[in-house]
């Protein structure tokens, strides 16, 4: 569904030439819902933008929904469905009448369009919101509503930056239900992008992570998991001066790998959680050291990011959802 060789962005920003898309090599198979992620600035708008003809490449090529990115764009953009990170909805417009305006762009009769975006407000819980404005609506219905707008024409391919960026975690988890109800029921092919690696593990069958322009991982949630190995040690301190002391008991653990200080926390890697636990808490005990909490967990994707980027996606400012703090 996607097919993309060395596919390659430059701008030139003050006089600087900013590789922001350096040869990325990414294939999409029909009906996979695959996420895209990456630190701040990682080039994924920028691919996004690319594939979806908004943004033409500086080198590379790429078939996307079987045409031609660079010779047929048109093609592209009649099969593809794009939900920006903004969103595409006017604040004064009926929610309905942009649906059925939307879908009349691609050459739908109003009586098809309006047949459509009903069926997709009731997929979507959009009933009984069809003469409402979208500045009238919650965060999530607005959301809901960007994603009618780019499914309306039924197409084969929807690209979804950030579908879910400050919902609150309800609306977040309907909305990843409906995202996984597009594939079941009419096959679409999702590729998004996302900051949270909660909503990249729950519904992606593949991640793809991308850091300086280049992609550095592409796998199953668990298959990227189980490339970290070992287990995660995390141990807060209660005073900030002791987060240092504490590091260097972490790194002296049998087979631990350098340990992170992040404020009052430390997290390490070690073989064995369990038996490194005790070992610690002996070592904590005998220097004197009182921790606020500790704790031995299996790695989480957060983990994997850490490791292929040196940073965190938390730390990256994710924006936490709605109602929860970040
Ligand atoms: N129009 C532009 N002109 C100059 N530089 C740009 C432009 N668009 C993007 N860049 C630069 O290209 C790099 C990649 O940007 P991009 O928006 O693709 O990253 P991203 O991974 O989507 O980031 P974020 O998670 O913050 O949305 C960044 O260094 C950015 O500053």
């Amino acid at each position: 569904m996607i097919h993309a060789r060395g596919l390659a962005r430059t701008f030139r920003k003050k006089k600087q030439e900013v590789r922001a898309v350096d040869g990325v090599d990414l294939d999409v198979d029909a009906g996979e819902i695959v996420g895209f992620l990456g630190p701040n600035g990682a080039g994924k708008t920028t691919t996004l933008r690319m594939l979806t003809t908004l943004l033409a490449p500086t080198s590379g090529t790429a078939t996307v929904a079987g045409c031609d990115l660079v010779a047929d764009p048109v093609g592209v953009r009649r099969r593809i469905g794009y939900v920006s990170q903004s969103g595409s909805t006017a604040p004064e417009a009926r929610a309905g009448e942009e649906v059925v305006d939307h879908a009349r762009l691609y050459g739908i009769s109003t009586a098809d369009a309006t047949a459509r975006g009903k069926q997709l407000f009731r997929e979507l819980d959009l009933d009984g919101l069809w003469e409402r404005q979208p500045r009238a609506m919650s965060g999530g219905q607005r959301r809901r509503l960007d994603i009618a707008l780019g499914l309306v024409h039924v197409p084969e391919l929807v690209f979804l930056d950030e579908p879910t960026t400050g919902l609150d975690p309800q609306a977040r988890a309907n909305l990843w239900q409906h995202i996984r109800g597009l594939r079941e029921e009419r096959g679409t092919t999702v590729f998004l992008t996302t900051h949270y690696l909660d909503e990249a593990d729950a519904l992606c069958d593949r991640i793809l992570v991308i850091d300086h322009g280049a992609i550095v991982a592409s796998g199953t949630p668990d298959e990227l998991k189980s490339q970290v190995g070992g287990d995660v040690l995390t141990v807060t301190a209660s005073r900030d001066d002791e987060a240092a002391p504490i590091a260097r008991l972490v790194d002296g653990l049998v087979g631990a790998e350098s340990a992170v200080v992040s404020g009052r926390q430390v997290v390490g890697r070690v073989p064995h959680g369990g038996s490194a636990l005790v070992q610690l808490v002996r070592e904590l005990d005998a220097a004197g050291l009182v921790v606020a909490g500790i704790e031995s967990r299996r790695p989480s994707l957060d983990d994997v990011f850490l490791g292929l980027t040196g940073r965190s996606l938390r730390e990256e400012g994710a924006p936490a959802p709605e109602g929860v703090p970040a």
